[in-house]
């Protein structure tokens, strides 16, 4: 088992680049198995575990997939199967957005039932009832949903999404590319990824338009072909290392962020007194001596995204005043407030919000990681507190992060990532240093 460990104190500064987004990148690689025809080249690909993920689902698919220097390269032209076994989607519940291509290729699908995760339940209703407006008949049973196009393939829709879904837009807009007429999706997801997504399937021959609107409308076509496509910046991983400057009152140029896909987290930033400039090729983030006190709540794009909240609970605990975030997203991604009270954070819940009373005098200790995001939270939480902190459950990490510590570290911070047995000489090796 491998942890983090990280010693508080230092001012982070210099600059870092972000990845191509892990959020954009699965399923674009989804989105490729639409094409009966020709090879699809995905650039700017990060190279995070969910990304060998999804490509060994695509494999076991029968797709032909190479990843080589951050380019993923996907033939998929030979007869698909048609199943997407547990063992994938346990390990990422992205696995599902297989579901929407395979229904319009093969006019069958068969995924595993993904259940719930740590951050909540997260049932995947609204996909299915898009499948279904689309001819789709839905079948549940020995932990498997099953759908097949009535007709054998499927036909145009209008569809209203009770909640606007990222993953339920994705895999209706895959599934209504090769469908029969025009499928309208009202109420969608207006995340950066979904407008990537949709430029991918145009690329492809698809007639996609509104993405990045509230309404999106599909035109069907006969077929796809392989395309070639750059994946979007990761605004998750631009944004953890704009906490990363400010909660260390440092001076970090976070190249490769777009500022219109941050902007909730900018207004946020800087209503906490970060400086923020924007520069031709990034963000400079300008941490200031003291933090207010703000309040967040969690919403939709482009509302404050949930995936941004455990990060910005980790600079709230560092601020002076009381602080407020809501978490209106996913019903239970608070699993980190447990772990921030370890280190001596004064923090509570109260229902679907956290109350946090700045600045908390935060101490180093060993904290598990209970997600993704909450991994990252947890390592910045320990580069301002006193001693050392040690993360563990780094599988969470490594899901969306590249190298987090090593691009931390670039930065000037006093972190490391080892083997158990190798920390045991590491802390010998600091309490000698410190009584030297
Ligand atoms: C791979 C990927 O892109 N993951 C992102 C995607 O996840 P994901 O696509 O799973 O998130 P959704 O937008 O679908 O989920 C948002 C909320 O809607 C609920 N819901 C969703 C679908 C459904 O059929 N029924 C239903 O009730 C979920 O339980 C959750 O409470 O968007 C989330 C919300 O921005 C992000 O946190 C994730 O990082
Ligand atoms: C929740 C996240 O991802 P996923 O939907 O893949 O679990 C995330 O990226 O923070």
């Amino acid at each position: 088992m491998e942890k983090i460990i990280v010693r508080g104190g230092r001012k982070l500064s210099g600059s870092v680049k972000v990845e191509g987004a892990k959020n954009a990148v699965l399923p674009v690689i989804a989105a490729t198995l639409l094409a009966s025809d020709g090879k699809s080249v995905i650039r700017d690909v990060p190279t995070l575990s969910d990304v060998y993920t999804i490509n060994e689902v695509l494999r076991y698919l029968n797709a032909e997939v190479v990843f080589k220097d951050n380019e993923v390269t996907v033939d998929a032209s030979r007869e698909l199967k048609v199943e997407a076994p547990f063992e994938y989607v346990r390990k990422m519940r992205a696995s599902v957005l297989v579901m929407g291509s395979l229904l319009a290729r093969n006019g069958r699908a068969r995924v595993a039932l993904p259940g719930g995760c740590a951050i909540g339940s997260r049932p995947i209703d609204q996909h299915l009832k898009g499948f279904e407006a689309m001819g789709a008949t839905v079948r549940v049973g020995n932990g498997f949903i099953e759908a097949e196009a009535t007709e054998g393939r499927l036909h145009g829709a209008k569809i209203y999404l009770d909640f606007p879904s990222v993953g339920a837009t994705e895999n209706i807009m895959m599934a209504a590319t090769l469908a029969q007429g025009t499928t309208i999706i009202e109420n969608v997801a207006k995340e950066p990824e979904i407008v990537d997504l949709a430029n991918f399937l145009n690329k492809m021959g698809a007639k996609v338009r509104g993405a990045g609107t509230g309404t999106i409308r599909i035109e069907g076509v006969d077929v796809l072909f392989g395309a070639e496509h750059n994946i979007i910046p990761d605004r998750i991983e631009a944004g953890t290392f704009m906490v990363a400057s400010a909660i260390t009152g440092g001076n970090v140029l976070v190249k490769g962020a777009v500022p219109e896909h941050l902007t909730s987290l900018i207004a946020k930033m800087e209503e906490m007194g970060v400086m923020i400039e924007e520069e031709a090729d990034g963000l400079r983030v300008i941490g200031p001596e003291t933090l207010k006190a703000v309040d967040i709540k969690t919403m939709p794009h482009p509302g404050f995204p949930t995936d941004m909240q455990s990060q910005m609970m980790a600079l709230l605990l560092r601020a002076n005043g009381t602080g407020m975030i809501t978490e209106t997203v996913f019903e239970n991604r608070f699993m980190h407030v447990e772990e921030f009270r370890r280190m001596n954070a004064d923090i509570k819940i109260e229902g679907r919000s956290v109350i946090m009373n700045g600045p908390s005098s935060l101490q180093g200790a060993e904290v598990a990681a209970t997600d993704l995001r909450a991994a990252a939270a947890l390592i910045l939480t320990g580069l301002v507190a006193d001693g050392i902190t040690r993360v563990t459950e780094l599988k969470h990490l490594d899901r969306g992060y590249v190298d987090f510590h090593h691009k931390l570290a670039s930065l000037g911070a006093d972190i490391e990532r080892v083997k158990e047995v190798e920390e045991t000489i590491i802390e010998k090796t600091y309490i000698s240093d410190m009584n030297a």
